[in-house]
C-alpha cells in the first residue's frame, strides 16, 4: 500500500540529514516541506521563534503535547543541556512511531521522553509515573480545541509554577479563539503575541508566549 507522507518525511530524513546532527534533520524535513510535500511542523521561521524562547528560558522539565513527526521536539531538544528532560506526547501510533525514528536519527534520544497516549490521560499521571513536580516550559501544538482544556488540566493537576511558560502555536492559523481570550484575560498569566507566518507559506500566523504568575 500507498506509504503516508510522514513515512515519506523519515525517508527524506534518513536520506539527506547526517545521523546525530540535530541541525541536518531539522533542515532536511524543512527541505522536503517547502520542495516536496507541506507537512504542519513548525518549520523554520516560527521555529527560530520556538529557538528564542527556550534558549532564553533554559528550561530543565519540558512537556510538549501533540508530537507528529518530532520536528518540534528535535528542536526544543537540541537546545537542552543533557541533563534537562523533555515529555511529549503523541496519541496517534502511526506517528509516535515515526516521531521516534526521526529523534534517533537526530541523536536525541536520550533527553526525549516520547510517550504515545492522550494528553488528558498523561497530564494527570505526570508527578506520579515520571516523578516531575512541575514543568518549565510546554510547547503545545495538538489538536486546536485541546489547548484550553489540557492548559486548565494542568493548572489543577498543579503543573504549573510561578514563571512556568507556556508557547502556543498557530494562534491564528488555524487559530485557538478560546485558548487566546483565556491566556490574554486571565489574571493567571502574562501572555504576549509573536507575529509570524503559517509553515513554509506567506499566510499569517503566531505564537502566543503566556507566563503562568501562579
Ligand atoms: C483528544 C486528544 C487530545 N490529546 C492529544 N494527546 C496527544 N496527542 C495528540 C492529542 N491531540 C492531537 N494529538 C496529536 O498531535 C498532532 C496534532 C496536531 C494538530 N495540528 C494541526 O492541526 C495544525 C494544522 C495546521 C494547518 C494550518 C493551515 C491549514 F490549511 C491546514 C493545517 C498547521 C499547524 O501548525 C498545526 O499544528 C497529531 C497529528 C495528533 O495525533
Ligand atoms: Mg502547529
Amino acid at each position: 500500500t500507498r506509504s503516508t507522507r510522514p513515512q515519506r518525511l523519515l525517508k527524506a530524513v534518513r536520506k539527506h540529514a547526517a545521523r546525530g546532527d540535530p541541525q541536518s534533520v531539522i533542515s532536511a524535513i524543512d527541505h522536503f516541506c517547502r520542495h516536496s510535500e507541506w507537512a504542519m511542523n513548525i518549520g523554520d521561521e516560527k521555529g527560530s521563534i520556538l529557538d528564542s524562547v527556550v534558549s532564553e528560558l533554559n528550561p530543565e522539565k519540558v512537556l510538549e503535547l501533540g508530537t507528529y513527526c518530532g520536528y518540534s521536539t528535535v528542536r526544543i531538544a537540541r537546545l537542552l543541556p543533557p541533563g534537562a528532560r523533555l515529555i511529549t506526547l503523541e496519541f496517534n501510533a502511526g506517528y509516535a512511531a515515526i516521531a521516534r525514528q526521526v529523534i534517533a536519527w537526530a541523536g536525541l534520544e536520550d533527553r526525549v521522553q516520547l510517550v504515545e497516549g492522550a494528553s488528558e490521560d498523561w497530564i494527570p499521571r505526570m508527578k506520579e509515573h515520571f516523578g516531575i513536580e512541575t514543568f518549565d516550559f510546554v510547547f503545545l501544538d495538538h489538536w486546536k480545541d485541546r489547548y484550553l482544556p489540557d492548559t486548565k488540566l494542568m493548572e489543577d493537576c498543579g503543573l504549573l509554577r510561578k514563571g512556568t511558560v507556556l508557547l502556543a502555536d498557530n494562534v491564528i492559523c488555524p487559530g485557538v479563539p478560546d485558548y487566546l481570550q483565556y491566556v490574554r484575560n486571565s489574571l493567571s498569566y502574562k501572555s504576549c503575541y509573536f507575529k509570524s507566518h503559517l509553515e513554509y507559506t506567506k499566510a499569517e500566523d503566531g505564537l502566543e508566549k503566556s507566563v503562568f504568575l501562579g
